[in-house]
């Protein structure tokens, strides 16, 4: 895949490298840093976050979209996961569903890895046919 696809491509490593560093996954030890590029020119960033009572977990990709709209951004170009594991981590059910929320069907989820690898898909490959604000409100 190609990486000339993500605008700002290396500052959004950056930011997910950076977040990936704070990530608190004493249970799985399985650490997550996610970043994302605004519609007005913003990289935001998220880590997982674990809990002892497991399912309270929140994901890298939820956390940074959370992180975003705490800081008033709604609207995103891209999203990036970064981890350092040999396979590539694509996100969760949950997090789909999260992305479909904020992102375009065709904005780009990347995946990066500590080698570099890469693998972009849209939001509409990801969760195709998703139940998103057009199916609540009148848009
Ligand atoms: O795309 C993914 C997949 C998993 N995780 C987290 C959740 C949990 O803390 C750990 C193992 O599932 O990784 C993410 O943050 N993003
Ligand atoms: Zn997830």
């Amino acid at each position: 895949m190609d990486k000339n696809k993500i605008e700002r491509f290396d500052e959004l490593l950056s930011a997910a490298k950076e977040a990936y560093q704070r990530a608190y996954a004493p249970y799985s030890q399985f650490h997550v840093g996610a970043s994302a590029l605004t519609m007005d020119g913003n990289i935001v960033n998220g880590c997982n976050v674990e809990n002892a009572s497991y399912g309270l977990t929140i994901c890298a990709e939820r956390n940074c979209i959370s992180h975003a709209v705490v800081q008033g951004k709604q609207t995103f170009k891209f999203i990036m996961i970064y981890t350092e594991q040999d396979k590539l981590t694509p996100p969760c059910g949950a997090c789909r569903q999260v992305i479909a929320e904020f992102f375009e069907q065709s904005a780009l989820v990347v995946a990066v890895n500590h080698k570099n690898d890469q693998k972009i898909w849209t939001v509409q490959q990801l969760l195709p046919d998703a139940f998103t604000p057009k199916d609540l409100l009148d848009l």
